[in-house]
């Protein structure tokens, strides 16, 4: 069998507080492989957003005290600060909660997928510039128009597919995306889920997805992993969790699902996994 393209072995991720070390992340494995779809759930607090701030080495105060994380291989703890900023966005991009956090209230939206591209020393001939900032705001359901807009011109929607482009602009092989559409109305939230998912498999790229909405999961992921305070305490094909849920968490998870729901996403992972 091949390599898996991300390799978290005992990933072990603590924050310094007042009262001493307190262990956000403890002692995680998976892996996942090219064009996989994982998703992570858990309650609120459980360290689903510190593995993948970690994974893209910007975490806030905590440090990784053990473990490892490879991609394609390559342990990300020896990769030097000024390399990783090369690897974000070409090799690992991040679809955060709030796209207003990451997107710049000053430029406009072409301004700033061009920057993208110029600060990863991607440079385009001029004459296709405009061109391929519009072919990327139109793959992600956009019109081409929107590179002249500012972020507070678009709707949470649009600016959620922007950040969307944004993250596949240098085709990085994997796309981790946190509650990418909480902030956002349930019709809207089914659009932009569904153009993450057109994307990254036009893209072949690998996606983890994180979030506490079981049905959600059920329709996107193949693979699901449950965390709870801190440990990956289920893994296994969508399918699997469903029918046969191990852990106590898990299990609560789906029983609060209503019935009909719980059926017809069970049918979902059912169709995923086959
Ligand atoms: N900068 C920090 N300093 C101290 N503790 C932190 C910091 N960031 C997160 N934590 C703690 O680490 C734990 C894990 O937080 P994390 O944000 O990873 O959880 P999560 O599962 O992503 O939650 P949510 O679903 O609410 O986003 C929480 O108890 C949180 O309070």
């Amino acid at each position: 069998m091949s390599d898996p393209l991300l390799d978290i072995r005992n990933l072990t991720i603590e924050y310094p507080t007042p009262a001493g070390r307190f262990v956000a992340v403890d002692d995680v494995s998976f892996d996942i492989g090219a064009g996989e779809r994982f998703g992570l759930v858990g309650e609120s607090g459980s360290g689903k957003s510190t593995t993948i701030l970690a994974l893209m080495r910007m975490l806030r105060g905590g440090v990784v005290s053990k473990g490892q994380m490879l991609l394609n291989g390559r342990d990300l703890a020896q990769v030097p600060d000024a390399s990783y900023r090369r690897l974000r966005f070409a090799e690992m991009s991040l679809v955060s909660q709030g796209a207003m956090s990451s997107l710049n209230p000053v430029l406009r939206i072409g301004r700033q997928i061009n920057d993208i591209f110029e600060d990863h020393g991607v440079i385009h001939p001029p004459k296709d510039r405009v061109s391929i900032i519009e072919d990327l705001l139109q793959r992600v359901g956009l019109p081409a128009a929107v590179r002249h807009r500012f972020p507070h011109e678009l709707s949470g929607g649009m600016k959620q597919r922007v950040c969307i482009a944004m993250s596949i602009a240098l085709k990085p092989s994997v796309i981790l995306a946190d509650e990418p559409t909480s902030a956002l109305d349930v019709m809207v939230q089914k659009q932009v889920l569904a153009t993450l998912g057109r994307v990254q498999k036009e893209l072949g790229a690998a996606v983890i997805l994180i979030g506490h909405d079981m049905a959600l999961m059920a329709h996107f992921v193949s693979k699901l992993g449950v965390m709870y305070r801190g440990k990956l305490v289920e893994m296994g094909p969508v399918k699997e969790v469903f029918a046969n849920p191990q852990h106590d968490y898990t299990k609560m998870l789906i029983n609060s699902l209503p019935t009909f729901e719980r059926r017809t996403r069970a049918a979902a992972a059912d169709r995923r996994s086959s």
